[in-house]
C-alpha cells in the first residue's frame, strides 16, 4: 500500500485536466468549479492551460458550486460565461421554503456569506477601477438590510406564450406568468409559490391570476411574433398601508373581450379589499419589450392610482411610474448615512445659509429629509420623470415642507440652462440610475464647484468610473459606506462623501 500523501498526489495528477486555450471558444459549454467571487456576483473558475491559469467568470454563481456555463466572450487570459445550470450546489447552500427565481440567484447562500463576498469584491473593484488605493481606510462599514426576506416593494411579472420549465432550458408553447428565465428575454418561468422577496399572500396565489387570464381565451404575449394581449403585471406595495397597487399591461387587441370588473374581483378575492390599494390597466401596443406605463394610456379600474409609504417620519405618495427605493426599511438606513455625510460636510463649511442640490431626486425623499437641517437655506431637486416631480411637490406639501424647488428636467440640460447655480451650491447629492452619470452631465456637476458631493450609487462600478473624473477635478473621496439594499442578488448600494481639495 502507498503512503497516504503519495496516494493523494497521484489522485490529483489523475484528475487535473489541462485545457487548450484555443478550444476555450465562444459558445463552448464547460463544467466548472467555482472557487472565488469577483464584483457583480461573478463566480470565478480557474482552468490550467498550456499558457498558465485561465480565468472564467460565471455570472450569478457562488464559490463551492459546480456549474455548466457557456462562454460568451473570450479574451487572451480570461473569458466570460453564462450560467446554464448549477450541477452541484455549494456545501453552504441551504434548502429554502421559497420558489427560486432568476432575480435572486444567491437566495440559498447564507446572508453572512453574501455580505463577505459583496464587501470584499466591491472594495477590490474600487481599488482596481477607481484607482482608490486607500479605500479600506475610508470604508466606514457595511449596512445590512433590516429584512432579508419579503423586503421588496415592487415586482414586475411577465406574461409569455412561451413557458420555460423551472430550472431547465426546456421551452414549450403555454400560457406563462412569472419571471423571464435568466439571461434571455422570451420564455417565462411560472411563479407558482412565494419567492420570499415580495408579498407572500400575492405570490402564493399568483397562479390564480394566470389561470384567470388564460381562461379569458386572450393570448399571452408571443415573443416570436411580438403580438398577444397580456404583457406585464406590475405590483407596487406600501409597507405602511400594507396594501398593493396593480398595473395590468396589455395590448388593445381584444380589449373588448376582457372583463376588467371580473379581474378586479379576482384581486379582491386574493388579497381581501383592505389590501387592494388600486388597480390600473395600461395599454401598450408597441412591439418593444418594455413595460411602458404611460399615464395617458392608463385607466384606473379600482381604488387609488397611488400608494403611500412612510420613511423616517415623512410620508410619500408614490405613483406607478415614479422611482422609489425598492427596499424601504433599508432605504431609511441608506438615507440616514447620506444625510450624515451631507451634515458632516455642512459642518465643515461652517455656513448657516447653504444651498443644496438633490440631483436625480425621484420623489424628493432626500431633499425633504435634508430640509430638516437648520444650516440649509435653499434646496433644489431635479429629476427627469415629470410624475416623480409632481409626486415630490405633493409629498413636500403633505409633509408641511416649504421652499424646496423641484424641476422636471434632464440633469445635464438643467445645469446647462441654469448657470446661475455655479459657485452657489454647498453640497450636491447625486443619486443617478444604474448606468451612472453621463460624462457631459458629470462635467456640468463639476462646473458647479460645490465644496462637497454625496454620491449614492446602486452600481458602484459606474461610481468608480465617475470617481476617477471627480478625482481629476480635485474631489477626494473621504468616506464610503456600503448598504445591502438587495439581499440575495449581486447588487449593492454605496455612498461616498467627496470633499473638494
Ligand atoms: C436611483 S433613482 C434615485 C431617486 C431618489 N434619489 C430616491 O432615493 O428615491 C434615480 C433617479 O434618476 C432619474 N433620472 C434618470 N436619468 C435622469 C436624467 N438624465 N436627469 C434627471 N433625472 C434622471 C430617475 O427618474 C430616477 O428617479
Amino acid at each position: 500500500m502507498w503512503p497516504a500523501a503519495l496516494r493523494a498526489c497521484c489522485i490529483q495528477i489523475a484528475i487535473k485536466k489541462t485545457y487548450k486555450t484555443a478550444k476555450l471558444k465562444k459558445g463552448t459549454t464547460l463544467e466548472l468549479d467555482i472557487v472565488d467571487m469577483a464584483f457583480g456576483g461573478k463566480g470565478i473558475a480557474k482552468l490550467p492551460t498550456e499558457n498558465g491559469e485561465f480565468i472564467v467568470f460565471v455570472n450569478n454563481s457562488i464559490p463551492g458550486q459546480k456549474v455548466a456555463a457557456r462562454i460568451t466572450k473570450k479574451k487572451k487570459r480570461f473569458a466570460e460565461a453564462k450560467l446554464i445550470k448549477v450541477l452541484q450546489p455549494a456545501a453552504e447552500e441551504t434548502e429554502l421554503p421559497y420558489q427560486r427565481i432568476p432575480g435572486a440567484p444567491f437566495a440559498a447562500w447564507p446572508i453572512e456569506k453574501q455580505r463577505t463576498a459583496k464587501e470584499q469584491s466591491t472594495l477590490e473593484m474600487f481599488k482596481r477601477l477607481g484607482e482608490w488605493e486607500n479605500v479600506e481606510e475610508v470604508f466606514e462599514g457595511y449596512i445590512a438590510s433590516p429584512k432579508s426576506w419579503h423586503y421588496r416593494n415592487k415586482m414586475e411579472y411577465s406574461f409569455s406564450s412561451l413557458r420555460s420549465e423551472l430550472g431547465t432550458e426546456e421551452e414549450s408553447w403555454d400560457f406563462a406568468l412569472g419571471f423571464k428565465r435568466r439571461g434571455q428575454w422570451w420564455a417565462v418561468e411560472n411563479l407558482d409559490a412565494d419567492s420570499g422577496l415580495f408579498d407572500e399572500q400575492l405570490e402564493s396565489q399568483l397562479f390564480r391570476i394566470r389561470e384567470f387570464c388564460e381562461k379569458t381565451g386572450l393570448p399571452a404575449w408571443d415573443p416570436a411574433k411580438s403580438e398577444g394581449f397580456f404583457r406585464f403585471l406590475v405590483v407596487r406595495k406600501s409597507f405602511a398601508q400594507d396594501a398593493l397597487l396593480f398595473n395590468l399591461v396589455t395590448t388593445s387587441k381584444g380589449l373588448d373581450q376582457f372583463d376588467q370588473a371580473a379581474f378586479v374581483d379576482l384581486l379582491k378575492d386574493i388579497l381581501g379589499e383592505d389590501r387592494l390599494a388600486g388597480v390600473l390597466h395600461s395599454l401598450n401596443d408597441e412591439v418593444g419589450d418594455a413595460v411602458k406605463q404611460l399615464p395617458e394610456n392608463q385607466k384606473l379600474l379600482y381604488g387609488e392610482p397611488k400608494v403611500v409609504e412612510e420613511l423616517l417620519g415623512l410620508s410619500f405618495e408614490i405613483s406607478m411610474q415614479s422611482f422609489f427605493q425598492t427596499n424601504p426599511a433599508c432605504a431609511e438606513l441608506l438615507y440616514q448615512r447620506a444625510i450624515a455625510y451631507a451634515e458632516e460636510a455642512m459642518a465643515k463649511l461652517g455656513q448657516e445659509d447653504l444651498w443644496v442640490m438633490d440631483l436625480f431626486c425621484g420623489t424628493g425623499t432626500i431633499a425633504q429629509l435634508l430640509s430638516r437641517s437648520p444650516k440649509i437655506q435653499k434646496i433644489i431637486g431635479v429629476d427627469i420623470v415629470p410624475e416623480a416631480i409632481e409626486d415630490a411637490a405633493k409629498n413636500a406639501a403633505r409633509n408641511n415642507i416649504e421652499g424646496i424647488e423641484f424641476y422636471a428636467a434632464d440633469v445635464r440640460k438643467f445645469l446647462w440652462e441654469y448657470p446661475q447655480f455655479k459657485q452657489k451650491i454647498g453640497v450636491i447629492v447625486l443619486d443617478p440610475p444604474r448606468g451612472g452619470i453621463v460624462p457631459k452631465a458629470l462635467k456640468r456637476v463639476i462646473e458647479l464647484e460645490a465644496p462637497a458631493i454625496v454620491y449614492i450609487s446602486c452600481n458602484p462600478a459606474t461610481q468608480a468610473r465617475d470617481s476617477l473624473v471627480l478625482k481629476e477635478a480635485g474631489y477626494e473621496a473621504v468616506k464610503l459606506s456600503l448598504v445591502d439594499q438587495f439581499p440575495h442578488t449581486s447588487h449593492i448600494e454605496s455612498v461616498i462623501l467627496y470633499l473638494k481639495k
